[in-house]
C-alpha cells in the first residue's frame, strides 16, 4: 500500500519540531527538534547587547526558518519517505507571537538600521510590557460598551495583538511607521513556505479581536484609543482572514528545494499550538476540556452555543474545530514556575542528590513530594509567577506562598507549586461549568503529562475529574499534520474534514488518572483557602502585588 504522509511543525517557546505522520493511522514516523539558537530574548538584544525592559520577551525570526531547514530534511532523511508521498504541511505556533514586517514580508529586525530597536523584533506571547496599553484599551472599551468585550471574558490581554501594536506605536513610532504589516508568527512562517500572507481565523479571532460576522472593532473604537490607530485594521492588519482547515497555498520551488519536499505541496493556514492539540487528542465534540500543558497551560473547550464566561481568553466560531464555538482560557505560567523553582530555589544538596541518582531535579523533587499526603505540607500558593491569564486577566499579579516554617523542605515547596497550578485550573473549569458549558472530562497533552505523574494525579484530585492523556508526545504537531492533511484534501490522499482526520489519526493512552476520594476531600478544603487568597489579592481588596511592582519600577530607574 502506498502510504501518504503529512508534516506537522510545532513552534513552542524554546524550540520548534517537525513530525512526519502517516495519514492512515496517525503513526509518527520521524521527529526532529531544533532548539531556537537565540532562545527567548528577555535580557538583551543579540549582537548589540541593548538591555530590554523588565517584562519583555522577544524572539529572532531567523530561528523559525532554522527549524524548517534543519528539522524537515532530518525527518525526511530519518524516515526514508519519498517526498512525493508527503502531501501536506501544517503549522502550529505559540500565540500571540507577532512581528512587524516590511512590504516584502521581511522582518524589520533584519534591517541593519532597525535591528538595534527592540520594537523591530518578534514579540513573544509572554511579552508582558504592554499592560498599560491593555488597561487603557479595556477602560475605553468598557466605557464605550463595546460588544466584543464579553467574547473575551470582559478583558483584552496585554499578550495580544492590539496592546502589543499600540506599545510599538507609543514607544517606537518610527518602527510603527516603517511597518507594512504586523503579522502573527504562525502566518509569517506559512508565508515563507507559500510566498503569500494569509491570516488565519484562529489567531485573528482569539488574539486580534476579529469576529466571523462583525470583523474587527470599528474605526471609531481605534480612533478613541489613539487617532493614529484609526486605520490600523485596513492598513497594518490588512489581509483576508482565512478559516482554519483551509489551504494557504503550495510550497514554493525555493522552499521545496531547501526542505527536500515537492514544490506545490499543500500548506495549511497557520494555527496555534494549543488549538492544534485539540484535534491531536481526537476531541471533536463538546464537554471535553483539553489542557495543553507545558510552560503554560491553555484550556480549550468546544460548544454549540456562544456564552460569556468570566476571564476566558475568547470564544471564536470555528476557532478550534470547524462547526463549533471554540473556547479558550489559560494559565500564563505552569511548567515555567516549576522551572523557576528548580533553577532558582533549590539548595545545592538537592542538585547533588539528583545528580547522584542520575535523575533530573524535577524527578528528584517529584519523587520526594509524592511521599506527602494532600495538606501535609501546610503550605498554599497562588500560581501567579507570570501574572494571571484566567479568570482575572491581569499580568501585574505575582506569586505568593503562605505557610513557610523553619522546617519547610524544597520538595514541599515543589508540591505546593504543583498544587497551586491545579487550583488555577480548577478555577477555570468551574468558570466554564458554572456558566452552562459542561466539563465532563479532561484531556491532557503537552510536555508535562508525560513527565510528571504526581502532577497529573493532583490535577485529577483537585478538579475531581478523570484525566485522559494524549498518546502522542507531540500532540500539537500531530494536530498540525491533520490540518495539513485536510489542506491537501481527499483527492490527494488526505482528508475531507478535520473530524475525519481526527477519527483516523488521534489516540489517547489506555491509562487514565482517576480522582482519589480522600484526596478530593482535602483538596476541596484547600481550594476554599485558595479561593480566599485569590479574591483577596486578585480582586482589589489588597493590591500589594501591584504596589510592589510599582516600587520596583521606581527603584530600577
Ligand atoms: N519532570 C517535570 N515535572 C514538571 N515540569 C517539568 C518536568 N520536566 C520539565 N518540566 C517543565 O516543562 C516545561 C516544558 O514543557 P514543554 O511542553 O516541553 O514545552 P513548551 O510549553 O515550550 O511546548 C518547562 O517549563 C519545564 O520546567
Ligand atoms: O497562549 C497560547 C495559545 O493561545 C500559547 O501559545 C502560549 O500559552 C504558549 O504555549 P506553550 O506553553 O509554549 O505551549
Amino acid at each position: 500500500m502506498n502510504h501518504k504522509y503529512a508534516i506537522g511543525l510545532d513552534y513552542g517557546t524554546e524550540s520548534g519540531r517537525a513530525v512526519l505522520v502517516n495519514l492512515a493511522d496517525g503513526t509518527e514516523v520521524a521527529e526532529h527538534v531544533t532548539p531556537y539558537p537565540h532562545s527567548v530574548i528577555d535580557e538583551e538584544l543579540p549582537e548589540s547587547g541593548i538591555r530590554l525592559g523588565y517584562e519583555w520577551a522577544l524572539q529572532h525570526p531567523s530561528d523559525y526558518l532554522e527549524v524548517l531547514k534543519r528539522s524537515v530534511p532530518e525527518v525526511m532523511r530519518a524516515s526514508g519517505v519519498n517526498p512525493a508521498d508527503v502531501i501536506g504541511i501544517g503549522i502550529d505556533f505559540t500565540a500571540c507571537t507577532i512581528l512587524p514586517i516590511d512590504g516584502e514580508g521581511k522582518p524589520l529586525c533584519w534591517h541593519p538600521e532597525l535591528k538595534d530597536n527592540p520594537h523591530s523584533w518578534v514579540k513573544l506571547w509572554k511579552h508582558h510590557a504592554a499592560q498599560e496599553e491593555a488597561n487603557r484599551l479595556n477602560e475605553i472599551a468598557e466605557e464605550r460598551g463595546e460588544t466584543f468585550l464579553p467574547r473575551y471574558g470582559g478583558k483584552i490581554s496585554s499578550e495580544w495583538m492590539i496592546a502589543k501594536v499600540w506599545q510599538v506605536l507609543n514607544e517606537a513610532p518610527e518602527i510603527y511607521e516603517r511597518t507594512d504589516r504586523f503579522v502573527e508568527a504562525t502566518d509569517w512562517v506559512v508565508s515563507q513556505l507559500t510566498g503569500s500572507i494569509r491570516r488565519n481565523s484562529c489567531t485573528a479571532g482569539y488574539k486580534s479581536i476579529w469576529h466571523k460576522q462583525e470583523g474587527y472593532p470599528s474605526r471609531d473604537f481605534f480612533r478613541s484609543l489613539d487617532p493614529r490607530l484609526e486605520d490600523l485594521t485596513e492598513t497594518k492588519l490588512r489581509g483576508e482572514v482565512v478559516p482554519l482547515g483551509s489551504r494557504a497555498g503550495g510550497l514554493t520551488e525555493e522552499m521545496a528545494e531547501a526542505l527536500g519536499l515537492q514544490a506545490g505541496t499543500a500548506v495549511a493556514v497557520g494555527n496555534v499550538d494549543a488549538h492544534a492539540a485539540v484535534a491531536g487528542v481526537g476531541v471533536v465534540t463538546p464537554g471535553k476540556l483539553v489542557m495543553a500543558m507545558g510552560t503554560s497551560i491553555c484550556h480549550m473547550l468546544l460548544a454549540s452555543q456562544e456564552k460569556s464566561v468570566e476571564g476566558m481568553c475568547g470564544v471564536v466560531e470555528d476557532g478550534i474545530i470547524p462547526g463549533y464555538f471554540g473556547y479558550e482560557a489559560g494559565q500564563s505560567a505552569v511548567g515555567d514556575i516549576f522551572a523557576w523553582f528548580v533553577e532558582q530555589g533549590v539548595p545545592a544538596y538537592v542538585l547533588e542528590a539528583a545528580a547522584k541518582e542520575n535523575i533530573s531535579v524535577h524527578e528528584w523533587l517529584e519523587k520526594r513530594a509524592s511521599a506527602y499526603r494532600p495538606g501535609e505540607t501546610g503550605l498554599l500558593a497562588l500560581d501567579w509567577w507570570n501574572g494571571n491569564r484566567s479568570v482575572l486577566v491581569d499580568t501585574e499579579l505575582s506569586g505568593l506562598i503562605v505557610g513557610y516554617s523553619l522546617l519547610t523542605k524544597p520538595e514541599e515547596v515543589y508540591r505546593t507549586l504543583l498544587e497551586a497550578t491545579a487550583f488555577g485550573t480548577r478555577k477555570i473549569v468551574e468558570a466554564f461549568h458554572d456558566n452552562g458549558l459542561e466539563v465532563q472530562e479532561l484531556y491532557a497533552c503537552g510536555g508535562l503529562p508525560q513527565r510528571n505523574r504526581l502532577l497529573m494525579q493532583i490535577y485529577a484530585d483537585v478538579t475531581n475529574r478523570e484525566i485522559k492523556i494524549a498518546d502522542s508526545k507531540q500532540t500539537p504537531a500531530l494536530g498540525a499534520a491533520m490540518f495539513g492533511a485536510v489542506a491537501a484534501g481527499v483527492e490527494n490522499g488526505g482528508y475531507d474534514s478535520l473530524v475525519e482526520a481526527a477519527q483516523n489519526m488521534a489516540r489517547v493512552r489506555e491509562e487514565r488518572f482517576k480522582p482519589i476520594p480522600e484526596n478530593v476531600a482535602v483538596y476541596n478544603r484547600l481550594y476554599e483557602e485558595y479561593n480566599r487568597l485569590h479574591d483577596y489579592f486578585g480582586r482589589g481588596a489588597n493590591d500589594v502585588m501591584k504596589r510592589l511592582k510599582a516600587i520596583r519600577e521606581e527603584a530600577r530607574h
